[in-house]
């Protein structure tokens, strides 16, 4: 069997949440992609040791506060790497390209629109998952679903079992009274700090959301010089839409139907393998969307999905509030294949 080899590498972290990237320069396999800083822990050395080193041969700093995160293991063509992953939160020194490579500090959203060598890709969708509101669980809140009274209650309900992210789904101007619903419902959210994010902001322009969520159509109408404003998430349902989402600097993308779904008997499911083949290729955090119910939603969690979205597990309940909480309690009591 060839032998693994252990590469200690850095998140440098800013107090703004921009993180440092560096270009592999001329010289080194996969010249031209980005990277964390980092390199190859020598024989009897620790990874933290490692890291320390080539830290300050790369990039002239001393560490001086840094935690492990993660170890993951990547099979490339000729060699199999095993990253040890530090956050670094404290340093001496200006961070600067010592041997000549380019660096840049940023946003993870921005990390996810550079060619990034293949191993980080869920890494950086690790980094965009930090960001979800917690738990990372998505209500897709569609009103043509269900009677106009019971929305705003059932909404509420859920509130008080702990969901904190509602995706609402305009198809048209809403009538009178669901818009005062919608703006109640805006309210309820900000007085307890539920992040509320629209598909049609210009069908309800007076409610404040927190953000946008593209279908894929939507997507796949912007051009590749994006503008989207941030922060966006895309609901995907194949590889091309992952791409262009994480180009055009998405937060997260939906991805279903994970599971069969009533509400889309026609949609053939992508099963447990296919999900986990995109997660890993993918630095967008994926939520698990289609047929999830709480039973299921840690096998969502072992495929990769960093979050799971539900329509009618919630809304159709008898108990909003009882199935928000059991879809949250058991996020919170599984693990995802990194532990
Ligand atoms: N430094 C670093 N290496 C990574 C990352 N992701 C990833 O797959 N790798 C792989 C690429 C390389 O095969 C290996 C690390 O090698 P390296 O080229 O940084 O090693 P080094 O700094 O010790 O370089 P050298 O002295 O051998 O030239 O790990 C990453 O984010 N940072
Ligand atoms: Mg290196």
């Amino acid at each position: 069997m060839p032998s693994i080899i252990p590469v200690a590498t850095g998140i440098l972290q800013a107090p703004q949440g921009r993180v440092l990237a560096d270009l592999r320069p001329e010289g080194k396999p996969w010249p031209g992609y980005w990277e964390f800083p980092g390199g190859k822990i020598e024989a009897g050395e620790s990874p933290a040791a490692a890291l320390v080193r080539e830290l300050r041969e790369e990039l002239g700093i001393e560490v001086r506060a840094a935690s492990p995160w993660r170890v993951m293991d990547f099979a490339y063509s000729q060699r199999t790497v095993r990253l040890h992953l530090f956050r670094v939160t404290n340093w001496e020194g200006e961070a600067h390209g010592r041997e000549g490579q380019e660096i840049r500090w940023l946003d993870p959203e921005d990390l996810a629109r550079l060619p990034f060598l293949p191993a980080n890709r869920p890494i950086i969708a690790g980094l965009l998952a930090e960001k979800l509101p917690q738990p990372p669980l998505c209500l897709i809140a569609d009103p043509q679903r269900l009677p106009s009274g019971q929305l705003l209650p059932a909404l509420t309900a859920a509130m008080a079992g702990g969901l904190r992210w509602i995706v609402l789904r305009l198809k048209e101007q809403p009538d009178r009274t669901l818009r005062t619903q919608f703006l109640r419902l805006g309210e309820v959210a900000a007085e307890r700090g539920v992040q509320v994010f629209l598909n049609s902001p210009e069908a309800l322009p007076e409610l404040r959301s927190h953000g946008l969520h593209l279908t894929q159509r939507a997507l796949e109408e912007w051009g590749e010089e994006g503008g989207i404003p941030r922060p966006f998430g895309v609901s995907c349902h194949d590889a091309d839409c992952l791409d262009k989402a994480a180009r055009l600097g998405a937060g997260y993308a939906f991805l279903s139907p994970l599971f069969a779904t009533a509400t889309h008997p026609d949609a053939r499911p992508l099963g447990m393998d296919a999900f986990a083949a995109l997660a890993q290729s993918s630095s967008l955090p994926l939520l698990a969307l289609g047929g999830i119910t709480p039973e299921r939603v840690a096998a969502a969690r072992r495929a990769g999905a960093a979050g799971v979205a539900v329509l009618s597990g919630i809304l159709e309940s008898r108990d909003p509030a009882a199935s928000a909480h059991a879809y949250g309690a058991a996020w919170m009591t599984s693990s995802g294949p990194l532990g």
